[in-house]
């Protein structure tokens, strides 16, 4: 998605030539860091980073807590790039054979805990079901299919070893796996659209991902994604507690 209605092939090479151009590194993994999740490009090795705003073609970040910054490094030994800052679809507006996607949400799901994870097994894109969609538009076939298939969009294996590494590293009783929805935003729900997305099988919403994650499969990169559970959200109305979340209290607990 883009604040331009489209971007052509011709636009995509120009932005990939001027980065080959100024990185040697070829990374297989892209990692999407969500608000507040940023820190985890200031652990790259041999960082190299680009702002947004220098990169021919590329959007430019606007919400406060996303630097707006492309890093090129190492983790654990593996060269991946990571986005420090997403572009959601409230701003008005992908390089790999793997996306790593990650988001704050909040948890409709009666287990889940803030500080939680969720391992992404599925998505509602509330956006797309009402004709917003990335993939609007001419197709470019050179990309992918015109009516690609969503029915596996988060790869089972790449679910399966995160498992095994977060109960290797201790902490499987704070994971979950479960369906992330994306709304429209910026503000959060109320009571009676929370007990809607619960019935329908809802166990975390946010704002943004679907869109990232439709691209990426649409031009057949495996996609895993996570959600910290960052506050559950009110599905009672209650008169004794207000249940305010702010931006600065989803970032500060991301
Ligand atoms: O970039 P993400 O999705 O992590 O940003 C968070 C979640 C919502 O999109 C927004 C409001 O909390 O910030
Ligand atoms: N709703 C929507 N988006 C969110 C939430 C929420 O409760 N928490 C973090 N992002």
């Amino acid at each position: 998605m883009h604040s331009k209605e489209q971007i052509n092939h011709e636009e995509y090479q120009q932005t990939a030539d001027w980065l080959l151009s100024r990185t040697k590194q070829r990374p297989l993994v892209a990692i999407i860091c969500g608000s507040g999740l940023g820190l985890l490009a200031d652990t790259l090795k041999a960082q190299e980073s680009f702002n947004y705003t220098e990169i021919p073609g590329f959007p430019h970040s606007t919400v406060q807590g996303h630097a707006g910054r492309l890093v090129f490094g190492e983790l654990k030994g593996r060269s991946c790039v990571c986005m420090q800052g997403r572009f959601h679809m409230y701003e008005g507006h992908s390089l790999a054979q793997t996306l790593i996607v990650t988001n704050a949400a909040g948890s409709l799901a009666d287990g889940y805990q803030p500080g939680d994870i969720m391992i992404i097994k599925d998505h509602v894109n509330f956006p797309g079901l009402s004709g917003l969609s990335p993939l609007t538009g001419p197709n470019d076939d050179k990309l992918g299919p015109r009516f690609p298939a969503m029915s596996s969009v988060y790869d089972k294996g790449l679910r399966r070893l995160a498992h095994a590494l977060l109960d290797q590293m201790g902490v499987a009783s704070l994971v979950h796996e479960g369906v992330y929805a994306m709304v429209g935003g910026p503000n959060f729900e109320t009571v009676a659209e929370a007990r809607l997305l619960h019935s329908l099988g809802v166990d975390a919403v946010g704002m943004s991902t679907t869109p990232e994650v439709l691209v990426a499969s649409h031009c057949g990169l495996r996609v895993f994604g996570l959600s910290l559970i960052t506050n559950k959200v009110l599905k009672r109305y209650t008169t004794t507690t207000i249940m305010l979340y702010t931006s600065q209290e989803v970032l500060s607990r991301s």
